[in-house]
């Protein structure tokens, strides 16, 4: 039932959007923010989101990552690629970032163990991979989103560049890393940060390797800020303490005060929810549960099963996070469901394989 009445609804709202999206009003601060918001798309921000918004009434540029752990997408990196599509095609610059050097160190976010370290030429075989991964997501994603979107005069015409950290981390020494990072780099911060802390506990306590970790992403966003005049980076909820340490490095290398002497933030981060189902069971590849984007490891047919066995308490919360159908939409066919008490069954997931089989 579901699928056929979003269905209808589809397309005209679609065109809508287009006609919006071709005016300048498109980048007004109203707001991206809320509809991210309002989709669940949104765990936590690092400013006010009032100072946010007004940051976004000015096309910017987002940047978000993703390490070469596999040679594959997953469903749980759907969650900031989507948000950084959704500001892809209100006109901002959007980075998809893949981390050809931070994949070679490991990031201990969300982790109680060690990872062992990642054979060098098996990281960069999968760098390649992801790279084409990402590249087809922009390019489904903006197929299914508005075919004219291909038309060179619209803003989101491109498919974004995607860039590898170890670009810039290739012809650093150590010497430089300790001078240019280190030197703003507090460690009893960097020994308060989740990631690091939660593993001092452990018997097996953490690498010096992986400690550094949260510099090599703080250094990224530094590099992308300073070049690309990137200001705000998109994480999974797991990503705050990276994504802070990113923050801090650049207000301490470049400090940003305003007319008035006070501390003017330039960079934000913006953190998504960690994609569970209703039971809070995790998705993801050490959940030991991904369902990849990619028809070579997750069939056509897992895949769609994987939604076509959406819990119906999940029903609203994925179409949400996974289509772009308008928010409003989605709640008025909710709410006719639970009227009418139709069992929900499944999201469409129609759209869901064209986007990404
Ligand atoms: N640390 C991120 C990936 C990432 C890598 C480099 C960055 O600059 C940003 C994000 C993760 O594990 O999901």
């Amino acid at each position: 039932m579901l699928p056929h009445l979003l269905r209808r609804h589809h397309s005209k709202h679609l065109v809508r959007r287009v006609s919006q999206r071709s005016h300048t009003t498109s980048l007004s601060g109203h707001n991206i923010l809320d509809d991210l918001k309002a989709r669940g798309l949104i765990s936590q921000v690092t400013s006010s989101e009032l100072k946010l918004k007004e940051v976004l009434k000015q096309s910017q540029t987002i940047y978000a990552g993703v390490d070469p752990t596999a040679e594959y997408l997953h469903v749980g990196h759907l969650l900031p690629l989507l948000s950084l599509f959704h500001f892809h095609i209100r006109g901002h610059n959007v980075i998809p970032l893949i981390g050809g050097a931070t994949g070679l160190v490991g990031d201990p976010s969300g982790r109680n163990s060690e990872r062992p370290l990642s054979d060098a030429t098996k990281v960069e075989h999968n760098v390649e991979k992801l790279r084409h991964a990402v590249l087809n997501f922009f390019n489904r994603a903006m197929t299914y989103a508005d075919k004219r979107v291909q038309s060179p005069s619209t803003p989101t015409a491109r498919v974004p560049q995607i860039r590898s950290n170890i670009e810039w981390f290739k012809g650093m020494g150590l010497l430089e890393f300790l001078r240019v990072v280190g030197v703003h780099s507090r460690v009893n911060t960097m020994l308060a940060r989740e990631s690091v802390s939660a593993r001092l506990e452990s018997q097996q306590g953490i690498s010096f390797t992986e400690f550094t970790y949260q510099l090599l992403q703080a250094y990224d966003f530094y590099v992308l800020h300073k070049n690309h005049q990137c200001s705000i980076q998109i994480g999974g909820s797991d990503q705050w303490g990276n994504i802070v340490a990113g923050i801090d490095l650049i207000n301490r290398i470049n400090p940003q005060v305003g007319s008035d002497g006070a501390h003017e933030d330039k960079a934000f981060g913006i953190t998504t929810p960690l994609l569970t189902n209703a039971s809070g069971a995790k998705f993801g590849k050490s959940a030991g549960n991904a369902v990849a984007l990619d028809s070579s490891i997750t069939s056509v047919f897992d895949f769609y099963q994987f939604f076509l066995r959406t819990a119906d308490s999940d029903v609203g919360r994925y179409l949400k996070i996974f289509t772009l159908l308008p928010v409003e939409k989605i709640d008025e066919v909710l709410q006719a469901h639970q009227v009418r008490s139709f069992p929900v069954h499944a999201i469409p997931c129609h759209l869901l394989i064209k986007c990404f089989s």
